[in-house]
């Protein structure tokens, strides 16, 4: 990696051509400045004139948002996906000409994308726009953290290129990007919800009881999906705006590919890595949130002492601390969960603090820890093997990790529930459950209604 100090757009253009020639590589430029402050949704809606895929990720609980438009490089892979995602990341790494005078997480060269649940599971023609693992490193990027922003552009180069020209373009879009309108266009209606095979979904559940009783399986996590219509092309823009007012202690996201785009607010953190601090989060075990402030009290503190949602919880906080143990020194769980509450539903949390041990990265973490419990099961072969055979959606993306590092080991990465996939006037959205051995098919079914809930409220309005 060659880090410049001062520079112009033109000179770190020139000066990657130059490498390109004498390394015969084509390294990737990256340069990043402070803008004034823009808002990053009317950034995303700008970008739709662009015509490029668009990505969007926030932490609504630290006031960080990153937009990415474009792709000056995607990492794509099918099989073996984390580990030849790893290599080619840190190859781009090391040939790419960084000027980024910021210590600011998120800005600079960032990848953002994630991957699909089961990538032995062969895909519908619902994801086929996704693969079944995609980072992209986006070409132009909105970086706020706290009250600043940042604007990070990246390319690829190549030893034909033309620097005053490739600067010139960029400049242009630039420009483009950076004039947002004041407003977000009006979503469309929902026209009709469709659930799909909710009757069969519960006759599973009773068949994943009965299975955990006589094959020694302690957790299945089954989902389901449900489909909407809307009487319009969803906007993603005015979707994302209504996830980030409403999804306190959420992961808001949209990655867009071909058109289509995978969105969600979801709670569940898998890791968040500053350097060597790692943080994993066990978030399982779901109850409503009260109407009044006595009646969420009275729920959350039963929730906190009803056996059924702790055996759902204590089998995540085990495998979570298990699974550090291999990357990460001085793990620290507390003893007891906590309540998580969000906008329509209450969790059990038990936050997993741990020093990454030399060598590692957040890539191993990822490769090791999904998928959690949360979503797949325990012990986990019995779970996905159940899942594989028995569950009649195509989870896709949903339910496995999405989020971003950067060069700087930063990043933070999050399991992709409380989803939906859009494509033009449709979305199918996912919800599942935690099934042990005394989950009732019923309960377990108005759960999931419940955690339909954030993406079918800000979908149509
Ligand atoms: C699988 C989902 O939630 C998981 C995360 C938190 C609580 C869960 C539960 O209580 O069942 C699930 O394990 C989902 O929202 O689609
Ligand atoms: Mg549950």
């Amino acid at each position: 990696m060659i880090e410049v100090s001062e520079t112009s757009l033109q000179s770190m253009l020139e000066k990657a051509v130059n490498e390109a020639k004498i390394n015969h590589t084509s390294p990737l430029m990256s340069m990043t400045k402070e803008i004034k402050k823009i808002d990053p949704i009317l950034f995303f809606e700008a970008a739709k004139k662009s015509a490029m895929d668009r990505t969007f990720w926030s932490s609504t609980a630290d006031n960080f948002t990153v937009v990415g438009v474009g792709s000056a490089y995607d990492l794509i892979a099918e099989t073996n996906r984390i580990e030849q995602t790893e290599a080619v990341w840190k190859k781009l790494l090391d040939e790419a000409i960084i000027h980024n005078p910021y210590e600011t997480p998120g800005t600079g060269i960032l990848a953002l994308g994630g991957m699909s649940f089961d990538p032995t599971k062969q895909k519908s023609v619902l994801w086929k726009n996704f693969p079944h693992l995609a980072f992209t490193i986006p070409k132009f990027m909105l970086t706020e953290w706290e009250d600043a922003c940042y604007l990070t552009m990246n390319i690829q180069v190549g030893k034909d290129d033309h620097p005053l020209q490739l600067a010139d373009k960029l400049k242009r879009t630039e420009d483009m990007l950076l004039n947002t309108s004041g407003y977000l266009p009006e979503e469309p209606d929902i026209d009709k919800t469709e659930e799909v095979a909710p009757t069969e979904w519960k006759r599973t559940v009773k068949y994943a009881t009965d299975f955990i009783k006589e094959h020694s399986a302690d957790k299945i996590v089954l989902a389901r999906e449900r489909l909407v219509r809307l009487t319009d092309e969803a906007v993603v823009s005015t979707t994302l705006n209504k996830l980030t007012d409403t999804q306190p202690n959420s992961y808001v996201f949209a990655f867009e590919r071909a058109g289509d785009c995978f969105v969600g607010a979801s709670p569940e953190r898998l890791v968040k890595q500053d350097k060597n601090d790692v943080l994993s989060t066990c978030l399982a075990g779901t109850a409503p949130r009260g109407k009044t402030k006595a009646e969420d009290a009275r729920i959350g503190t039963s929730l906190l002492h009803d056996e059924k949602n702790r055996r759902e919880h204590d089998f995540v906080v085990k495998m979570i601390r298990q699974s550090m143990e291999n990357f990460c020194s001085s793990i620290d769980v507390p003893e007891e969960p906590v309540i998580y509450p969000l906008k329509n539903l209450q969790h059990l949390y038990t936050p997993v603090n741990a020093t990454l041990k030399e060598g590692y990265s957040i890539f191993d973490i990822i490769g090791e820890l999904h998928p959690t419990p949360a979503l797949g099961g325990v012990p986990r072969n019995k779970s996905l093997a159940f899942i594989r055979e028995h569950e009649r959606v195509d989870r896709g993306w949903y339910g496995a990790p999405v989020g971003w590092l950067d060069s700087n080991r930063n990043g933070e990465f999050a399991v992709a529930i409380r989803s939906g996939l859009i494509q033009g006037n449709q979305a199918s959205l996912f919800a599942g459950c935690g099934i042990v051995k005394d989950s009732e098919p019923e309960a377990e079914y108005e759960e999931t209604n419940i955690k339909f809930m954030p993406m079918l409220s800000v979908l149509g309005g």
